[in-house]
């Protein structure tokens, strides 16, 4: 199968860097940063970035990396940068599969570290192979104790062609919300999603291997919503209009981070709708590239508010494109005319 290797990597990747942020999930030390937009890092972010772009790094060095953290808060801190490399080698000393340093490799030293931190600043583009990576998807959600999710995905010539998606606090059983949490996505464009089951703590992943799909709803009136938490992201107030319109009754299921992507492949709901809030801010491709191939591979579709496919190869931003919507390809057309009654 074609990005085997691809796909191998970056779960391992993954998987190792979920057992960093829940480590420091579980510290309750998480040693937030507000950055220049506002919004929040913590050094769990940091150290998650740092090993997956090292893993990358090591694995395909001809290959750019656009991620969304870099070192710069670290590189004037030497204590903080101390204390990110402690939480990164206690990740490596608590390795269960063996694979996983044989594999990916390990960073050697804190200068290493800031490096491979500030190797994800490709500009991105339409030509060659470019990982996009979101080290905490929905760091609000991650602070909050709430749903977040470690991303990445391997864009090649724009096309997204392999995402990974971990979410440590995902319920394994959607139907049993307090049981086992951990759930890790796969998708190689035109081979299929699976969803694993996998333990935050220490990585190791289930035997429970299975393919996933979307849910096969007759009408839009049985499907319910999947919506961010913070409404400055997504409109909420119109995604009710729209729920009228399809005859949704039920109510939407909120949650931050591409956990919402992973939910509607696994058909824990069944419409995710990011309309925008403000006109001028443009969505980052590392909060959307692996989820796009995760839900395109289990019979959906993704497009932005006027029914465009999202444009990968353009830059660090999707800045072709307003808005995101995603749902079973057989309701698409339904869902799209109603957003254009209620936005355009
Ligand atoms: N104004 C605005 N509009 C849309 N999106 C924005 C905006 N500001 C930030 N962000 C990005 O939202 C990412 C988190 O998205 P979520 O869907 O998880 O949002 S929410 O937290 O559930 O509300 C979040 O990703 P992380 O920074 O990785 O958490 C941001 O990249
Ligand atoms: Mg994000
Ligand atoms: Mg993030
Ligand atoms: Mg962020």
């Amino acid at each position: 199968m074609a990005y085997a290797v691809e796909r191998k990597v970056a779960e391992l990747a993954v998987i190792r860097a979920c057992r960093l942020t829940n480590a420091v999930a579980t510290s309750h030390k998480l040693g937030t940063l507000t950055k220049s937009d506002q919004s929040p890092v913590t050094v769990a972010d940091l150290g998650a970035q740092a090993m997956i772009n090292h893993a990358v790094r090591q694995c395909f060095p001809r290959d750019a990396i656009v991620a969304e953290e870099d070192a710069k808060a670290l590189r004037s801190d030497a204590d903080l940068a101390q204390r990110v490399w402690t939480l990164i080698q206690t990740c490596y000393s608590e390795e269960t599969n063996a694979e996983e340093s044989s594999t990916i490799g390990r960073l050697s030293s804190v200068s290493e570290m800031l490096d491979a931190l500030d190797s994800g600043d490709s500009k991105g583009g339409p030509v060659g192979r470019i990982w996009a990576l979101d080290p905490i998807d929905g760091t609000k959600g991650f602070i909050r104790g709430g749903q977040y999710a470690v991303c990445l995905a391997l864009i090649d010539n724009a096309q997204v062609k392999v995402g990974v998606i971990g979410c440590p606090n995902l319920p394994v059983d959607p139907a049993n919300p307090d049981g086992d949490k951990g759930i890790l996505l796969s998708a190689v464009a035109g081979n299929g999603v699976y969803s694993v089951p996998f333990k935050p703590e220490t990585g190791q992943v289930s035997a429970d291997r299975v393919s996933v799909s979307m849910r096969d709803i007759a009408s839009t009136a049985e499907a319910s919503f999947c919506e961010s938490v913070e409404a400055g992201h997504s409109s909420h107030d119109d995604n009710a209009k729209i729920a009228q319109i399809l005859g949704i009754t039920k109510p939407s299921v909120r949650m931050d981070s591409q956990a919402k992507y992973a939910s509607i492949a696994r058909g824990d709901g069944d419409i995710y709708l990011r309309l925008p809030v403000s006109d001028t801010y443009q969505e980052k491709i590392w909060d959307h590239a692996a989820g796009n191939v995760i839900v395109k591979e289990a019979g959906g579709d993704v497009t932005d508010i006027f029914g465009k496919q999202l444009d990968f190869g353009i830059g660090r931003t999707l800045q072709n494109n307003k808005g995101v919507i995603a749902a079973r390809k057989s309701i698409m057309p339904e869902v799209l005319a109603a957003v254009a009654k209620v936005r355009l």
